[in-house]
């Protein structure tokens, strides 16, 4: 209740703000974690993502980004979204570990179920999604890259990008695995789903987890190219074929919501799987000591 509440604040107090920054050509408009920014007469935002230290989605970043993304398709001048991140080597560290460690089910369900909208509304969008993906990308992290219609990546070693669920002891969802199929083929994601791989950026692009690899310093100019390209097509051409294209994956979790809520739900209040979600934030401690 209170985050529908929080919702509809954010969603009148951004809206004020964005009509009156219209003045300049150029409007921006930010929740805390999210910030967009679009630009003259393209049609195109920048998205960036901005929870330090890792981008982690918590229930309040996901609910911002949900919130953003909402106003952006309401505002029928935009046409595409860059999405990208403000926390230097970083895209996304994915899904908020202490939302599915040590909390109630009641809680869990909330999360998941905003975890589900996000998503729903990512995959599904109207608007041309670029990911300019400047630094690492695991799990829900990757998630996010996997629902845009081009992956632009920083050819940074450092960087990884992947479905690393299993490393974790956990299982990424029906509908996480069914994205990551439609991108890579079956072969390809069933191996790197059971070995939760996480690619550097050559084996990314080798794979099909990402389209292009740029210097770290060309990923922006590269994203906005690429979105140069797709905004030539015909709106309601692309859309029909995004539509088609996506459509039965979407369905395919709007129709079993609620069961996928209690499915993960009884998953993660499990004492084996808090058991291995305990050890793996240890091991994230003592990384760094
Ligand atoms: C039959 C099927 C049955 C059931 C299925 C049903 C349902 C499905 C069930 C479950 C699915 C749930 C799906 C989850 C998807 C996810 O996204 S899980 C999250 C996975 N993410 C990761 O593994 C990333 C972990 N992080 C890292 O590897 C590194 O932090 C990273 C490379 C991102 C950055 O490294 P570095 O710059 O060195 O930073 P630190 O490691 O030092 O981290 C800084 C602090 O941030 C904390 N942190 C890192 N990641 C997260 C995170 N994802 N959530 C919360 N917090 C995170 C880290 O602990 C440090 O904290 P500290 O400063 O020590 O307090």
């Amino acid at each position: 209740m209170a985050l529908a509440a929080a919702r509809r604040l954010l969603l009148h107090a951004g809206s004020r703000l964005g009509r009156r920054e219209a003045v300049d050509g150029a409007r921006r408009f930010a929740n805390k974690r999210v910030l967009v920014e679009t630009e003259g007469p393209a049609g195109v935002a920048v998205m960036k993502l901005r929870n330090p230290p890792v981008n982690s989605l918590s229930l309040e970043c996901l609910t911002e980004f949900t919130i953003s993304l909402e106003k952006l398709e309401n505002d029928k001048s935009i046409r595409g979204v860059i999405l990208t991140s403000e926390c230097p080597g970083i895209f996304s560290a994915g899904l908020d570990l202490l939302e599915m460690y040590g909390r109630n089910p009641a809680h869990y369900a909330e999360y998941w179920k905003n975890v589900q909208e996000l998503w729903l509304r990512l995959y599904t969008s109207n608007m041309i999604l670029v990911s300019a993906i400047n630094g690492a990308s695991p799990a829900g992290g990757c998630l996010l890259a996997l629902c845009c219609d081009y992956r632009v990546m920083a050819d940074n070693p450092k960087y990884t990008i992947g479905l690393n669920e299993s490393l974790l002891g956990i299982v990424a969802p029906f509908w996480f695995k069914d994205m990551y199929v439609n991108t890579i083929g079956h072969r390809e994601a069933e191996r790197a789903l059971q070995l939760g791989t996480l690619f550097p950026p050559a084996e990314a692009l080798k794979v099909g987890v990402v389209d292009e690899l740029v210097p770290e310093d060309k990923v922006h100019s590269k994203a906005r190219s690429v979105m140069a390209k797709w905004l030539a097509i015909p709106d309601h051409s692309r859309q029909l074929t995004k539509n088609m294209m996506r459509k039965a994956t979407a369905d395919n979790l709007i129709k079993q919501r609620e069961a996928d809520i209690q499915n993960f739900t009884s998953f993660i209040s499990k004492d084996s799987i808090q058991k291995s979600l305990h050890m793996y934030l240890e091991k994230l401690k003592q990384k760094k000591g």
